[in-house]
């Protein structure tokens, strides 16, 4: 049985095939094509429906004559209604799409990678995977803004929580390498990529998380401010910024772009290394604050068993993960300067704190294409 995935990111779309036989469990299958398209809307892509063309012929070279059985999506949006992954139909999709404003970056790709896929493969059972779900469990305490019920009853106006397939999966992988049951884990998970946050984890179920109605609340991201005074949005609008000029400047032209001038990881810490002032600054900017949002979760998960560290920049940037732990000693966390920039057995996880340190830090390379096909084969039946 062949699953394709599909995770169409705000300017990339990735794709996984995996194979999986009978007599396996699931455990992962076996991964037998894989690609990104990147740089979406940005290079010689102009959209996410060109992306999807380039992948099936990709597929279709990949594939020879054989045929995917199912296509799991990465949806970001559930919103309240999508509490578990769903077999798609053309109302599914609708609802989906009634989701758009509140994932501005995500659900329209999705959405267009959901109707592509459709027509390409009219008899395959699709699935869309929701980032929502694993935040289901928050307490209301902490999906609650302190606004108007009225906003929330009209509008859904609530924190939702996002990236929850990634955190899931490292998080039970955190688990089993301590030895932990994972409904006896709390911890507190990091997912750093172009977009980031924190969940805090107990007894397996978020809690707490960064992110909130739509993907842009919390830590400092690629082009995406994170928190900021509301009373900063009220101004902008008094000086005539409307929606479209706001929506910009917070998603778009915020963040590492707006404080280092760059998006990618890679070129500020080069930078900062060479003694760019801003880009040193910018990401002092984003370790303090993620360290603030570590420590507040050690508290909301009731006190961490690990901190695990994954995405783009959790999984290779060693000088981030050094600028980060370096503010964390008052956790009693302390650095293994070596372990940190020992690439090497990242794939099964790495400890990057030092023996003595009271909280195991430990960076888990993430795979929503391997959980969302795990999820996928789940929903439509195992072969
Ligand atoms: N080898 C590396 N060293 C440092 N940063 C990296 C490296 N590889 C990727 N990154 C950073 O990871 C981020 C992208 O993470 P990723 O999880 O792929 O994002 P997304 O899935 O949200 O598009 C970028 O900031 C990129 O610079
Ligand atoms: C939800 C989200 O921000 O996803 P990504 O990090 O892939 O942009
Ligand atoms: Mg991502």
């Amino acid at each position: 049985m062949l699953v394709l995935v599909l995770n169409a990111g705000s300017s990339s779309l990735k794709y996984s095939v995996r194979r999986f036989d009978p007599d396996q469990s699931l455990n992962g299958g076996v991964k037998i094509a894989k690609g990104i398209v990147e740089q979406i809307g940005a290079g010689d892509v102009a959209d996410h429906l060109q992306a999807f063309d380039i992948v099936r012929g990709e597929l279709a070279e990949a594939l020879g004559g054989c045929t995917v059985d199912a296509v799991g999506h990465r949806v970001v949006h559930g919103g309240e209604r999508f509490t578990s992954p769903a077999l798609i139909d053309n109302e599914i999709i609708r609802a989906i799409e009634q989701l758009n404003e509140l994932a501005p970056l995500h659900n329209p790709p999705g959405v267009q990678c959901l109707r592509a896929a459709t027509r390409a493969w009219p008899n395959v059972p699709q699935v869309a995977v929701f980032d929502t779900t694993f935040h289901r469990t928050l307490p209301e305490a902490a999906w609650r803004y302190a606004l108007p019920d009225e906003l929330y009853r009209r509008y859904g106006i609530r924190r939702y929580g996002f990236h929850g397939t990634s955190v899931e999966y490292v998080g039970q992988r955190a688990a089993a390498l301590l030895g932990v049951p994972w409904e006896k884990f709390n911890g507190v998970i990091a997912h750093l990529g172009n977009g980031a946050s924190v969940t805090a984890v107990n007894q397996g179920r978020s809690v707490d998380t960064s992110m909130g109605f739509t993907p842009l609340e919390g830590l400092v991201m690629g082009t995406r401010s994170g928190d900021v005074d509301p009373g900063v949005l009220v101004f902008l609008l008094r000086k005539g910024y409307d929606a479209e000029k706001l929506d910009n400047l917070l998603n778009r032209n915020s963040g590492f772009k707006a404080l280092a001038g760059h998006n990618d990881m890679r070129t500020i810490t080069e930078a900062a290394a060479n003694g760019n002032e801003e880009a040193e600054l910018a990401l002092e900017t984003a370790a303090h604050r993620l360290a603030r949002y570590i420590g507040g979760y050690h508290v909301a998960c009731a006190g961490a068993q690990a901190v695990v560290l994954t995405g783009g920049i959790g999984e290779n940037s060693a000088p981030f993960r050094a600028r980060l732990l370096a503010k964390l000693g008052p956790l009693g966390i302390s650095l293994d300067a070596a372990a940190n920039e020992d690439a090497t057995g990242v794939e099964e996880g790495l400890c990057i704190s030092a023996p003595e340190s009271t909280i195991p830090v430990l960076v888990i390379p993430t795979d929503e294409e391997r959980a969302i096909a795990e999820a996928t084969l789940a929903l439509v039946g195992a072969p």
